[in-house]
């Protein structure tokens, strides 16, 4: 790539926090960012929002960066069924409804400090709730199944789920946003 067209490199005060208060979570984060983001975590307890669910990812984020006060990352999830249009719901509600069709719904907000307007990615993977199957130690995975496979969530190797799943997908967009807005880190955090 020749140097005319890259883009100029945005500098950012700090690296990125990645806020969370599930350690799940992180851990997938960190499978599928591997060191192609720099990041560092930090548990902050964030009020659960009502609203949009991109308004409320933006809200955490705006949030966030004003606690950090500097660059930061959010993130959150749903599994969404089409029976209750979309909504995110109890398993058992879906007992009476013939459509057990979902979609599993990741957004992350990135604001780069306080006051910034934050940037949302989104991905989905969609799939059905089936009688759970598979190790419980993380959220609904058990009764997900996504399309095209006939393991659930739980069952799947961790590689194979953090490359078809709503986060996976989320986060491809959050690298291909990296890459092409070349953020450069003055400071590495550490200090
Ligand atoms: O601090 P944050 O990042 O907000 O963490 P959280 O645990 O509050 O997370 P969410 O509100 O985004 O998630 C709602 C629920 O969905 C669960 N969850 C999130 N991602 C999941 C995944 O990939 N598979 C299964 N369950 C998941 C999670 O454990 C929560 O119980
Ligand atoms: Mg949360």
């Amino acid at each position: 790539m020749s140097g005319a067209a890259a883009a100029a490199a945005r500098a950012l005060p700090k690296a990125v926090t990645f806020v969370t208060g599930n350690a799940k979570k992180l851990e997938e984060v960190r499978a599928i960012l591997g060191s192609s983001i720099p990041f560092q975590s930090l548990k902050l307890d964030l009020p659960e929002l009502q609203g949009e669910p991109e308004d409320i990812s933006k809200e955490k984020a705006r949030m966030a960066a004003s606690q950090v006060n500097g660059p930061v990352l959010v993130e959150d999830t749903c599994l969404c069924f089409n029976a209750l249009k979309g909504l995110p719901g109890l398993n058992n509600l879906l007992l009476a409804y013939e459509d057990k069709s979902a979609f599993a719904m990741c957004i992350f907000s990135l604001a780069l400090g306080p006051g910034e307007e934050p940037m949302t990615f989104v991905g989905k993977t969609a799939g059905k709730i089936v009688p759970a199957r598979g190790p419980a130690d993380f959220g609904w995975d058990p009764v997900f199944q996504p399309d095209g496979f006939d393991q659930t969530y739980a069952e799947m190797p961790k590689s194979v789920k953090n490359q078809i799943s709503h986060r996976g997908k989320a986060l491809a967009l959050v690298k291909e946003h990296f890459a092409a807005a070349n953020y450069k880190v003055q400071n590495d955090g550490s200090a």
